[in-house]
């Protein structure tokens, strides 16, 4: 390879190009602790790599000769008018990345039209983030055993201004991320997680052996729920349920059955490593759910071209997990902004070249697997 072709690290966010500019600026912003969080799978992290993987393997099928003057990225999701078909994933501690936590990511994603999904595990309490995303959020549920507390983390969220309800169904348990096992992953002292546990409860997990936040959810998370519980947490809130963590056209069929939405997603391949990707999981589930509800997949996106794939296939929209976390290191609430700012234009410019000027003109003739 000569140099001049080999990615250079960029001083800032201004020249960053492409996702993988702001990646190298956030990964270089995190301290091992907070990288090996963010960046790491369970186990070999072959699921990881072939979420990316599938998005390549995937080639399109570009129609020209269409008047492409003017390209409209714009859809909705349950209602919610978006600049383009892209969100932001649940995930946990964005105070690893940068002070401002949650409340850059939340500002980004009303600044683009965007939404945003809280998790559980955020380090700044529900009711502040909702103010800053005015609207623009969806909260993430992880079921605890504590039954009275996640009741009144519903409430909380539903009173903050949440829009829907993400249910995440694929972590009982934590899958093993063994760099976090073998560094002891902690969450640093002046970090909490306010909407689950004062900061006490959090210091007082151990720490000398494995990774402390493996130690906390397994005590925390009710590994008991299954489909018939879901008729109780249907009556728990008035928001719209979207079931995160479906891989298969069964499992699809029966969160439609319980009137839920569906989220196709193997969680960023942090669970069940060797899990199919999650864009090859795509067809059948759109296939057996036949328009029934809505279907929103993340996975391994960092490119427009991922994005028109998944939307070709069926999904009405695309969350980001880590590429959102790298723009939050890299420069807050502005590397957030950039990072859907680069990508929706990506988007455009691929639909552009694929004589697509609405959302709705792309469809699975778009794609050859
Ligand atoms: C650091 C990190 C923390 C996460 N925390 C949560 C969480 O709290 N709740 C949840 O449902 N998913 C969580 N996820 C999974 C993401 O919502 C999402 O499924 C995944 O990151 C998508 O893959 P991507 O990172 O390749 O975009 C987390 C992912 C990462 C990388
Ligand atoms: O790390 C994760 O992927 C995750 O989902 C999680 C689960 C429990 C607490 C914090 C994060």
């Amino acid at each position: 390879m000569t140099p001049d072709v080999q990615a250079t690290p960029h001083a800032s966010l201004h020249d960053a190009v492409n996702l993988a500019d702001i990646e190298a600026l956030g990964r270089a912003a995190l301290d091992r602790n907070a990288l090996e969080y963010y960046a790491s799978g369970a186990n070999d992290e072959h699921t990881l790599r072939e979420n990316r993987a599938a998005f390549t393997r995937a080639r399109l099928r570009p129609r020209v000769l269409v008047d492409v003057s003017g390209v409209d990225t714009g859809t909705s999701v349950l209602g919610l008018p978006l600049s383009s078909p892209i969100g932001i994933a649940p995930s946990a501690f964005h105070g690893l990345a940068h002070p401002d936590a949650e409340r850059a990511t939340a500002r980004a994603a009303h600044a683009r039209d965007s939404v945003m999904t809280l998790s559980t595990f955020s380090n700044t309490p529900i009711e502040t983030v909702g103010a800053d995303a005015q609207g623009r959020f969806w909260f993430q549920l992880y079921l605890l055993r504590d039954r009275d507390l996640s009741r009144s983390i519903l409430d909380r969220a539903h009173a903050a201004g949440a829009r829907a309800l993400v249910f995440t169904v694929d972590a009982p348990f934590l899958g093993r991320r063994e760099a976090n096992e073998r560094h002891r992953f902690a969450l640093p002292a002046h970090l909490g997680a306010p909407n689950v546990a004062s900061r006490d409860t959090l210091a007082q997990v151990e720490t000398d052996r494995g990774s402390q936040l493996a130690n906390y959810f397994r005590d925390l998370a009710d590994k008991t729920f299954t489909w018939r519980d879901l008729d109780w947490l249907r009556g728990q809130t008035p928001l719209p349920i979207i079931l995160k963590g479906i891989l298969t056209a069964e499992d699809a069929v029966l969160a439609a059955e319980h009137g839920c939405h569906v989220w196709v997603s193997n969680h960023g391949g942090r669970q069940l490593d060797t899990a199919i990707s999650s864009f090859e999981a795509l067809p059948e589930i759109v296939d057996a759910v036949a328009g029934r509800t809505e279907i929103y997949l993340d996975g391994g996106i960092t490119r427009g071209t991922d994005v028109l794939k998944a939307v070709a296939l069926g999904a009405r929209a695309v969350f980001l997990g880590r590429a959102a976390l790298w723009g939050l290191a890299a420069g807050g609430q502005t590397g957030v902004e950039r990072t859907l700012e680069l990508l929706q234009d990506e988007v455009r410019l691929a639909m552009a070249l694929c004589g697509a000027t609405r959302v709705e003109d792309l469809t699975p003739a778009l794609v050859r697997l």
